[in-house]
């Protein structure tokens, strides 16, 4: 519905026929998609259709073919990675980049620490850490009780948290997560679909998901984009796609009872 004289909210970010090509082989064609503030969404689709490629480009890992990105009302493709990241997208890959070694508040000292920006590497180990955030980052992620435990003997859907939490010591308004519930259990699964909600009612994050889980993208209940061959095929809700012939035939399969 459009109501005259309200303006839509711009959107966050927006992606405008978008292409990659590597030599003859087509990652992307024509991707044109816009996310609003404050909104989840799932990219779906099957092995090589695009979703990491997509990734990389918004991301500025790569550069596209053709077509352009832009952030809150920024062109970014073209820009680097470290320049994108500083405007404020974060993203998850799939294994837990957290250091083991360490414990789980040292693992978030070290993410404040990092994204401060006022230090240097040297001056990591110097810095008195920022307690308070620290604990904010914690509680958040649900290892409050977990402060001092060293990071390798946490469960692995408790490593994803953390990592999650980690990156949103810095400034961020738009979160990608490359498969975040794999090889989780259905309760973890649903603690990170519960996270995600959380980010997005409270901080207004923006958040991005590729996602093979369909008991996730059922139970997150937002937004789902459907991708086939290097082009986002359908839009909308999975209740509704997961009865779309296009969805079906590219990706559910006949018979899937998702
Ligand atoms: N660096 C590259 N060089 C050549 N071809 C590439 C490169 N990266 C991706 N591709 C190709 O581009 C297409 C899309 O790959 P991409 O990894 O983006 O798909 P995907 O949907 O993320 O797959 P998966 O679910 O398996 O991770 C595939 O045909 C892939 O082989």
């Amino acid at each position: 519905m459009h109501v005259t004289g309200v303006e839509a909210p711009a959107p966050l970010l927006k992606v405008d026929g978008l292409a990659k090509r590597f030599g003859g082989v087509v990652a992307l064609s024509d991707v044109s998609f816009e996310l609003e503030e404050a909104s989840i969404h799932t990219i779906l689709g099957p092995n090589g259709c695009g979703k990491t490629t997509l990734f990389n480009v918004i991301d500025g890992s790569l550069r596209p073919t053709a077509g352009r990105v832009e952030f809150a009302g920024q062109r970014i493709d073209g820009m680097t990675a470290a320049r994108i990241a500083r405007l404020g997208i974060a993203r998850k890959f799939q294994v837990p980049g957290v250091f083991g070694e360490l414990s789980v508040a040292q693992n978030l000292e070290t993410a404040l620490a990092c994204h401060g920006g006022r230090y240097g590497v040297g001056a990591l180990l110097r810095v008195r850490p920022d307690a308070v955030r620290r604990d904010e980052l914690a509680d958040l992620c649900g290892l409050s009780a977990k402060l001092q435990v060293r990071v390798s003997e946490l469960a692995h859907g408790e490593k994803q948290r953390l990592e999650i939490a980690m990156l949103l010591a810095g400034d961020v308004r738009l979160l990608m997560l490359d498969e975040p519930t794999a090889g989780m259990s259905v309760t973890e699964t649903e603690a990170v679909a519960a996270l995600v909600r959380q980010l997005r009612d409270e901080r207004g994050l923006t958040v991005l998901i590729v996602e093979h889980d369909l008991h996730f993208v059922r139970s997150l209940a937002e937004p789902v984009l459907v991708a086939n061959e290097g082009r986002i095929i359908a839009r909308g809700d999975y209740e509704t796609l997961r009865h779309d012939p296009r969805v079906i035939r590219s990706y559910l399969g006949e018979g899937a009872d998702a």
